[in-house]
């Protein structure tokens, strides 16, 4: 595991892959932000005429419906998925909202059945509301969806072939065969707009590394446990939510690209471990 943790962060630090995230405007700085603090390169275009020529040209691309969410943003979002597609860019979704909105369910759901989706990465109500769970979500935040989250992601995954990604207390991540659970992270987390956000985005860097297809789910493991875990030691040096974005990326900073500088083994993600939580739909 530790090896594996090591291989994805160095080689972002050292390929500085490109992530093009057509993404809201309350999250954007952030996002840009935690992606440069772990080596990578953002660009944050959602412009039908621009934004597909840079997915073309990026290692990944996040597709954020947070707002806004109008026709301009459909149109880039088509047209980027497409272009990324075609070269074989992985395309990672976050399905913002998607528990409160119809539309926006409606909207994900085509994306996910037209287009081979690299990963799917919300909170608990968002996956939930993807599986066809009642998600008792409010507006963009988590909840507590009825059933059980490890159901969810593995219906999730079968009905669209991908990899899930639903973010909690528990961070749960999944493909078809398997899902993989952690608790690195922290409940003060959750007073911060766009942790979640920003969980996604550093998947994509994750998996824009990734060797092959077959690697997402590992790729998407390693992503969300390393952020949580630089979460939950960034809580241990914050006075509240107003300072935890500054010891965020901090962390996210010190734990890969200060590490790779260093060029010795970072003794303390040594203890980052994540365990498989269930095989299958059946078990
Ligand atoms: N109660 C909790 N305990 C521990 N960690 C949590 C808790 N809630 C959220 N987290 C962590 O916070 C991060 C963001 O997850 P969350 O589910 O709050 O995202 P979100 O609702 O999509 O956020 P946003 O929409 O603001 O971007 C994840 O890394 C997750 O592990
Ligand atoms: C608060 C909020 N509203 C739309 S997007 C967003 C960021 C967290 O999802």
């Amino acid at each position: 595991m530790h090896e594996q943790m090591t291989f994805y962060l160095n080689q972002i630090v050292e390929q500085n892959p490109l992530i093009n995230c057509l993404t809201n405007k309350v999250t954007t700085n952030f996002q840009a932000n935690a992606l440069l603090a772990i080596g990578a390169s953002p660009i944050m275009t959602d412009e039908p005429d621009a934004s597909p020529l840079v997915s073309a040209q990026s290692q990944a691309i996040v597709i954020n419906i947070g707002s806004p969410f109008n026709q301009d943003k459909m149109e880039a979002i088509e047209l980027s998925i497409k272009a990324a597609i075609d070269k074989q860019i992985p395309v990672i979704i976050d399905p913002v909202g998607v528990a409160a909105l119809s539309n926006r369910l409606a909207y994900i759901e085509h994306l996910l059945s037209e287009y081979e989706i690299a990963a799917v990465c919300g909170n608990y109500s968002e996956i939930a509301a993807l599986a066809g769970a009642k998600s008792n979500g409010k507006g963009v935040d988590g909840g507590h969806p009825e059933g059980e989250m490890t159901d969810h992601l593995l219906k999730v995954a079968n009905l669209y072939q991908t990899v899930v990604v639903a973010t909690g207390k528990t961070d749960y991540i999944a493909n078809q065969t398997a899902v993989y659970a952690h608790q690195y992270g922290d409940a003060l987390l959750g007073y911060v707009t766009g942790t979640g956000c920003v969980a996604t985005t550093i998947v994509a860097a994750f998996i824009s590394q990734a060797p092959t297809p077959a690697d997402y789910l590992t790729a998407a493991t390693l992503a969300t446990g390393f952020y949580a875990w630089c979460g939950g030691r960034a809580v241990q040096l914050t006075t509240g939510p107003g300072d935890l974005p500054i010891h965020l990326l901090n962390q996210l900073y010190e734990h890969s690209v200060k590490a790779n500088n260093k060029k010795t083994s970072d003794k303390e993600l040594t203890n980052l471990t994540i365990t498989q939580e269930r095989m299958s739909s059946n078990d």
